[in-house]
């Protein structure tokens, strides 16, 4: 699903009211249809709701959204925050209809209007909507704070009255902070962007039937994994397939202390459909692995507790490993920074012709020589979270700015990067950013990036396109978190549970 900036939202209404055909006044009223369907279905009609409104046609919408909760029997009330002298034609217009039902409609001018609000109340934010280009100040500062303070549900129309929705808020920037977003049509760039969780709770997409055709064809270089489109990637198989079919992955993982995260990242690969896999290990978690691990093939390296190389047979009888013969690698999940193991980089990456997965201190040897990211065979799939992809590139002073250094970073080395974290960022070697809706907070926990990592190297080994393995690889890893949480929470969640969890349906 594409993420659209403001300008084209606009143009997007424009051209719904244009080609449907539909009077704008309509294309209101249906929002505020939507807005209420899930309203009426998340609460329960005794609840005493008050509905903020602006000016503007998010306003508008509130006014249209009272008049409907009315027909509902919510207990209601209703404050226009008079902030300037000039309504909208379609708030007016919902005014009007909304003053014939409602015996009175409260304005507020000064701090003394702003009423109180109670912990069993829910409040409707519509305050502003995309339509927001300064920070709120006044009396609508004033109200926003009342807002925030008020131990009542929140509940914002479009987005949060104060937040932008395609480019930075200041840190002094008074914001409503609420439970739910109810967005029209369309995810928002502010809606995934980390900084602004306090400012966009639980969202919600509602469809509210805009403008298909212009959707299609509007450019962007934003896009938002849903559902459909991420079961769209995944391959079927073939009665007739055989192991060698789904290909042979090698993962270089573990130290001494870590054999763990080769542990974790060898069961994921499995459970994401691998054919074949092998495993480098350090000496010490040899057996360790051979134990709990059976389905896996353990190739030892020379050291007992580090990775040094990938292993040439010795006198010990090691057998010889050719990194060609694999379909894909996976290299980090708990590999340690010892000298020894970035000469194992320096010597390995150079020889790689197909696309490969870097995680952990994988990440953290290239960020402290950076030369050897030259290497890194095209298309390779970078894993960091936000500290290991700064010490990559370089300090970002927002959220947007991230994203443009996340870009730059991947289309310079035309490389697959995934930058971790709720809603994690998937950009491509061609410049795009698609934003995961999977996941949940349990996830951040030990071992899930090296399970993720297991999983893209399975995927990439299947013959999976790169780009489509990240966006599959995250999507289906946060699925499995969101799955593990729906049964036993999210706290106390395990890198082992969201293995359990894999699906691939
Ligand atoms: N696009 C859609 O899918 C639909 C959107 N709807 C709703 O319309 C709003 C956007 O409405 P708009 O009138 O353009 O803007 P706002 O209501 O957000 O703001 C009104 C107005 O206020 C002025 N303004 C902006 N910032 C400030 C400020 N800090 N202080 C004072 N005044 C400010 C500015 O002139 C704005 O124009 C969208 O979010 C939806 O809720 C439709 O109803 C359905 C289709
Ligand atoms: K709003």
């Amino acid at each position: 699903m594409k993420i659209l900036n403001v300008d084209q939202i606009r143009s997007l209404d424009q051209s719904t009211i244009q080609h449907e055909p539909i009077a704008p006044i309509n294309l209101m009223e249906r929002a505020a249809h939507t807005f209420v369907e899930w309203f009426v279905d998340h609460f329960p009609d005794t609840i005493h709701t008050k509905i903020f409104c602006g000016l503007g046609n998010n306003g508008g919408d509130g006014m249209a959204i009272a008049r409907l909760l009315l027909e509902h029997q919510y207990p209601i009330e209703v404050y226009v925050v008079r902030y300037a002298p000039r309504e909208s034609d379609d708030f007016m217009h919902n005014h009007r209809r909304l003053k014939l039902l409602l015996d009175s409609i409260h304005y507020i001018e000064s701090t003394a209007d702003i009423p109180a609000i109670r912990h069993n109340e829910v409040v409707i934010d519509a305050i502003f909507g995309s339509g927001l280009s300064r920070p709120t100040e006044g009396i609508v500062k004033d109200t926003i704070q009342a807002i925030n303070r008020a131990p009542a549900t929140v509940v914002s129309v479009d987005i949060a009255s104060g937040l932008y929705t395609d480019q930075p808020n200041e840190p002094t920037d008074v914001i409503i902070e609420p439970d739910y977003t109810l967005t029209f049509q369309l995810p928002k760039l502010a809606l995934v962007l980390p900084k602004n969780g306090p400012y966009v709770g639980n969202w919600h997409i509602l469809d509210i039937r805009l403008h298909k055709r212009f959707i299609d064809q509007a450019p962007t270089s934003y896009y938002f994994t849903q559902p459909s489109e991420a079961r769209l990637l995944l391959r079927k198989r073939n009665r007739f397939s055989n192991k060698g079919t789904f290909g042979h992955a090698l993962l270089l993982a573990g130290s001494y202390g870590k054999i763990g995260a080769a542990v974790l990242s060898a069961k994921a690969c499995l459970r994401a459909g691998v054919g074949l896999l092998t495993v480098q290990v350090p000496q010490c978690g040899y057996t360790i692995l051979q134990t709990v691990v059976p389905e896996a093939m353990c190739s030892p390296d020379r050291h007992q507790n580090i990775l040094t190389g990938i292993a040439p047979s010795d006198q010990a009888g090691h057998e010889s490993l050719d990194p060609s013969d694999f379909s894909a690698i996976g290299i980090g999940p708990g590999i340690g920074k010892a000298p020894e193991t970035l000469a194992m980089l320096k010597g390995l990456l150079p020889s790689l012709k197909k696309p490969i997965v870097v995680d952990a201190d994988a990440l953290n040897l290239l960020a402290e020589n950076r030369e050897l990211l030259n290497h890194i065979p095209p298309s390779s799939i970078l894993t960091p979270h936000p500290k290991e992809f700064e010490r990559l590139t370089k300090k970002w002073s927002n959220d947007y700015q991230k994203l443009d250094l996340l870009r730059e970073f991947a289309k310079k080395n035309k490389i697959v990067v995934v930058l971790k974290g709720a809603f994690s960022a998937i950009a491509t070697p061609d410049g795009d950013i698609h934003f995961n809706s999977t996941g949940n907070p349990g996830l951040s926990t030990g071992g899930t990036g090296d399970v993720l990592t297991g999983v893209l190297t399975a995927l990439l080994a299947q013959g999976y396109d790169p780009v489509e393995a990240a966006v599959l690889g995250v999507y289906a890893h946060g699925l499995a978190g969101d799955q593990v949480a729906s049964q036993r929470g999210s706290i106390g969640m395990t890198a082992s549970d969201v293995i359990d969890a894999l699906r691939w349906e």
